[in-house]
């Protein structure tokens, strides 16, 4: 190593001691905080390491998320700047023996790349020069990851299929899968290098069912630590559940003494690819766009005044005696209060895949969302949304995926190793 990789790595090592300091502190959840988590991470991962200012890029690179822990990485996470998700299906005739030797390589993989460090002797150096950029890398299995394997009696009611909803075009290549993975991180090349890790790791084992890229703003790119906006120019992520509330773990985590042991700790997550019909949306009138939402464009405020975090007053009426949020506005209907409490993590990553032939962008979001049952989180929310949504004239779902992904691994354990051993 010359001096000043050796240098990199020392500072890469002092920073991501003191954030993981921080992280035990405050509970590893207690890092999420949406976009301005990011901000805090950089913050926090930004102090000098070896006295003075730490380069503002460097501070970028030296963000690091542990892959061990009660919870896996990428979950209550900040948003990253750049993330793909990808479903493998088992290789035909691939069955229990081979998943426990694939996630044994994966996790092992995982580990490495979250550290910053590179995967064996023949990387492809594709993220050499960088630290590990906040990088995490989250593992799920599908609902036919279970008949594959053997493990049918292992499969949680949770994984039921998800009900079709009246809205939804979906298409099945591009849906489900045996395993699913998502890797986020704030740099573009460490996360296209984790991505090739672990398609190589795959090996004979499993081949790609489908693979999606996404976005989001990157961390320092706003004066202050601000929610992030989603393509159609939204504030998005002000009413998430928060970490500090005292019933965040019981709705995003599956908590101890349930009836699959191996999923404590663990989270469901669902993955839909919504396309943004933009050009439709930009035509709309700002009013008229505020009113879809029932939020004001520049600062996600409600309807009914104050400021982002100012609650909705969901009773107000305007002077022609109507709600002044429409009843068919996204945030009433979506709202745990209208759902019988139902709430999720909203988690998502912003896609564009390229202008169509007709010159519209294929454009939208990788909505991923986590609870500890998606029946009381994303069924009976999309349900509603399915039947008076005023931005459905505006999305269109198109993809869909349901992955159990279980509880961090802990010291000397890979991911998923209390279902294939347990
Ligand atoms: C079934 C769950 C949801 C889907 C699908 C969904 C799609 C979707 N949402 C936006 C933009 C916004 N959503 C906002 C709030 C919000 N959305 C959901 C659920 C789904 N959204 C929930 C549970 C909430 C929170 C409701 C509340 O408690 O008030 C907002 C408002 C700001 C915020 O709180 O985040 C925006 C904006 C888009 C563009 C979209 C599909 C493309
Ligand atoms: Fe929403």
């Amino acid at each position: 190593m010359s001096d000043k990789q050796d240098d990199q790595q020392d500072m890469v090592e002092i920073s991501r001691r003191r954030l993981l300091g921080t992280a035990g502190a405050a509970g590893a959840a207690g890092l999420v905080l949406g976009a301005a988590g990011g901000a805090a991470t950089y913050a926090a991962a930004g102090e000098p390491s070896g006295g003075g200012d730490a380069p503002a890029l460097a501070t970028v690179g030296a963000g690091t998320v542990p892959f061990r822990g009660a919870h896996q990485a990428g979950i209550t996470t900040p948003l990253q700047a750049r993330g793909h998700v990808v479903a493998f299906d088992l290789a035909p005739g691939a069955g229990r023996k081979e998943a426990v030797a694939l996630m044994r390589r994966w996790s092992a993989a995982a580990e490495l790349l979250m550290a910053g460090r590179p995967v064996g002797d023949g990387d492809s150096g594709v993220a050499r020069d960088a630290g590990p950029c906040s990088l995490t890398v989250t593992f799920g299995f599908g609902a036919s990851f279970f008949d594959r394997t053997g493990l049918v009696a292992r499969r949680p009611a949770q994984l039921e299929p998800l009900p079709a909803f009246s809205a939804d075009r979906l298409d099945a290549r591009r849906s489900n899968g045996d395993l699913w993975v998502q890797i986020g991180a704030d740099d573009a090349l460490v996360a296209f290098h984790a991505l090739r890790v672990i398609q190589k790791e795959a090996g004979a084992a499993a081949k790609v069912r489908w693979q999606m890229n996404g976005f989001n703003r990157s961390p320092g790119a706003t004066a202050r630590p601000m929610t992030a906006r989603n393509l159609m120019g939204q504030v998005d992520g002000t009413n998430n559940p928060k970490p500090t509330d005292p019933d965040f773990d019981r709705r995003i985590f599956v908590a101890a003494g349930g009836d699959q042991p191996w999923m404590t700790g663990g989270s469901y997550a669902v993955v839909r690819r919504i396309r943004m019909l933009l050009d439709d949306w930009e035509k709309l009138p700002l009013e008229k766009q505020e009113r879809v939402i029932g939020r004001r464009k520049s600062d996600g405020a409600p309807l009914t005044g104050g400021t982002e975090t100012t609650k909705p007053d969901l009773d107000k009426l305007g002077s022609d005696g109507k709600p002044v949020i429409p009843v068919d506005a996204h945030a009433r209907i979506s709202a745990p209060e209208q759902n019988g409490g139902a709430a999720m993590l909203r988690r998502p990553f912003s896609f564009h895949d390229g202008i169509g032939p007709d010159g519209t962008p294929d454009a939208g979001l990788l909505f991923i969302c986590w609870q500890a049952d998606p029946l009381r989180g994303f069924v009976p929310v999309q349900r509603k949304l399915d039947r008076g949504d005023a931005l459905s004239a505006f999305i269109r779902h198109e993809a869909s995926g349901l992955y159990a992904v279980p509880g961090g691994p802990a010291d000397g354990e890979y991911v998923g190793q209390r279902l294939l051993e347990g």
